[in-house]
């Protein structure tokens, strides 16, 4: 087959090792930056150029599509579907999963446990959300924040108060949520591949920090889900419709409550804390499902 990584950087860990893992299976492998492509739209024929030459060649795509770049790096995830090529995952499912609101909606009436949470537009008494969310300590979060950044515990009704007026100021949208204490600054990352749990870790924030993102100092482990846990992560997969994602929950005393779905899961820190192959599982995902 002609697999194509969409990603800016053939340098990135994930990037790197989905080529090696393909190349390993006798596919053609290639990187192509979505932000070099252009789109060609016209009647009946619609086509991607890059650098020079048509992609009317490619089998499958894995979009790796970067947060700051969801609008054209999915345009042309978008183009490579009207020409019939096989996606990983889909534009409208990684569209959808980039706004923390719009997947709580979706995930809330799949049933799926998750922390309170609520949306305000901020004109109304910040007590009254604080209230709806069971009282302080509060989790503020941007509706599009990424890596941890965005997320900010606020312990007292003042600090939250204060937060959502700077956000509201800044004109950035932000959800109030129940603040899990039980979760001990640790969350749970779920692989899932084609709808199934691949691999797991627990990751714990460092020293002092509720947040346990890689990215802000945490470290991980790999760590045996329970069947509630798994079940969590294959219904969030498939709610969102997303077959290949990174599911993140929170351990608490009334079971995993859902955090986020990822739609472009990093393979390095999974990888390392469990050992396994992921790179393979996606690579024989595509296998198995492109028509
Ligand atoms: N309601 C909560 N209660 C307790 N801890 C929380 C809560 N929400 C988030 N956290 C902690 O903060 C971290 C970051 O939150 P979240 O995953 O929602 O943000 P993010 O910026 O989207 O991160 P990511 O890089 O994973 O996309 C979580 O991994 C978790 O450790
Ligand atoms: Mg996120
Ligand atoms: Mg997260």
């Amino acid at each position: 087959m002609n697999i194509v990584i969409l990603s800016r950087n053939a340098n990135l860990y994930s990037t790197a090792r989905l080529v090696e893992e393909g190349e390993d299976r006798g596919h053609e492998m290639e990187v192509i930056d979505p932000l070099k492509c252009d789109i060609i739209i016209e009647k009946e024929k619609p086509t991607i150029y890059y650098k020079d030459r048509y992609l009317d060649y490619v089998d499958a795509i894995v979009p790796r599509i970067g947060a700051s770049v969801t609008f054209f790096g999915c345009a042309v995830v978008r183009q490579f579907e009207m020409m019939n090529v096989f996606t990983s995952v889909t534009s409208d499912a990684i569209i959808r999963s980039r706004d923390k609101l719009r997947s709580f909606q979706r995930l809330s009436k799949a049933g799926i446990g998750m922390p309170k949470t609520v949306f305000t537009n901020y004109s109304r008494d910040v007590e009254e959300v604080i209230e709806h969310v069971g009282g302080t300590p509060v989790i503020i979060k941007l509706l599009e924040g990424t890596q941890g950044l965005g997320v900010v515990l606020a312990e007292t009704r003042n600090a939250a108060e204060s937060v959502l007026e700077a956000f509201n100021g800044l004109q950035a949208r932000a959800l109030v949520q129940e603040y899990i204490a039980e979760a001990k600054g640790a969350d749970l990352r779920a692989l899932v591949v084609d709808g199934h749990v691949v691999g797991a870790m627990k990751r714990q924030g460092r020293e002092g920090e509720f947040r346990s993102n890689l990215h802000r100092g945490g470290s991980a482990e790999i760590v045996k889900l329970t069947e509630a846990e798994i079940k969590v992560a294959m219904k969030a997969s498939r709610a969102l419709k997303l077959p290949v994602c990174g599911v993140d929950m929170l351990q608490s005393s009334r079971g995993p409550l859902l955090l986020e779905v990822n739609s472009t899961p990093g393979l390095e820190g999974i990888e390392q804390a469990t050992g396994k192959n992921i790179a393979k599982n996606i690579i024989t995902y595509i296998e198995r499902n492109r028509r």
